[in-house]
């Protein structure tokens, strides 16, 4: 199996996809806010590039979620913390989600034969279920704004040291993957700091959304693999 890591959206674009299972990573917060929400039971999420395709594709009992500049959109539900997505909240529901840069990433990733949102708090089951996919495998890094973002490259890293763990035969990682896995490696004792200390958990904490911060940091305590069938991310 071969491991391609991509270091944000903007890089995607130039990106082989054909034949190959896509995993989108969004640590702060897009990934790890849909994980939540399908493992709270919603029915679906589908991702919108735009507030307008959001709007246009929303039915009236579909929820509409997601932020711009961190904060809930004008006339939206909900915002893109994890929290917000309770239950109660979300339960039987479609939702239309549409992010900065995590629902962008998903847009991007949609040649491979496979698509799948991974976080830290999923990243075992998603390295699981990308295995069982049998195909090569591209990390795409959402990143922030068009670069790289630290979270998401250590959340590249899990998975790579979890789809050695589990893979019997090689996995062939490529040199920023390999980046990544190190990085993994050094920081996994201080997974909270290494977010607080990112770019974007820094802009989170300034808009006292710390607790945002905190709940995407923990690992591997949701076995929930959101895929992507048609337009829409279900549980597998
Ligand atoms: O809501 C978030 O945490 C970010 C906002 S920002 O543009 O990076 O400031 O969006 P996301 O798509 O989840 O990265
Ligand atoms: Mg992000």
């Amino acid at each position: 199996m071969h491991v391609q890591v991509i270091s944000s959206v903007n890089e995607a674009c130039s990106a082989n996809f054909h034949h190959k299972t896509a995993i989108v990573i969004d640590v702060l917060r897009a990934t790890s806010t849909i994980v939540t929400a399908l493992a709270a039971g919603a029915a679906s999420i589908v991702p919108a590039e735009t507030v307008m395709d959001a709007k246009s594709l929303q039915w009236p009992e579909d929820l509409l979620g997601g932020e711009r500049f961190c904060r809930k959109i004008a006339g939206f539900d909900l915002g893109n913390s994890p929290k917000e997505y309770s239950e109660n909240t979300v339960r039987g529901r479609r939702i239309i989600v549409t992010t900065t840069n995590g629902t962008r990433a998903i847009h991007k990733s949609t040649k491979a034969d496979h698509v799948i949102a991974a976080s830290l708090l999923n990243g075992e089951a998603a390295a699981k279920y990308a295995l069982e996919l049998r195909r090569d495998v591209v990390l795409l890094c959402a990143g922030s704004h068009d670069e790289f973002a630290i979270e998401d490259g250590l959340c590249a890293g899990l998975l790579i040291e979890e789809l050695i763990k589990q893979h019997h035969d090689t996995v062939e990682v490529d040199d920023f993957g390999q980046a990544m896995h190190a990085l993994y490696r050094d920081r996994s004792p201080w997974i909270l700091r290494t977010l607080l200390q990112s770019q974007s958990g820094k802009r989170l904490v300034k808009l006292g959304l710390k607790e945002d911060v905190e709940d995407c940091a923990h690992m591997n305590t949701l076995d929930a693999v959101p895929f992507l069938l048609g337009e829409r991310l279900i549980l597998r």
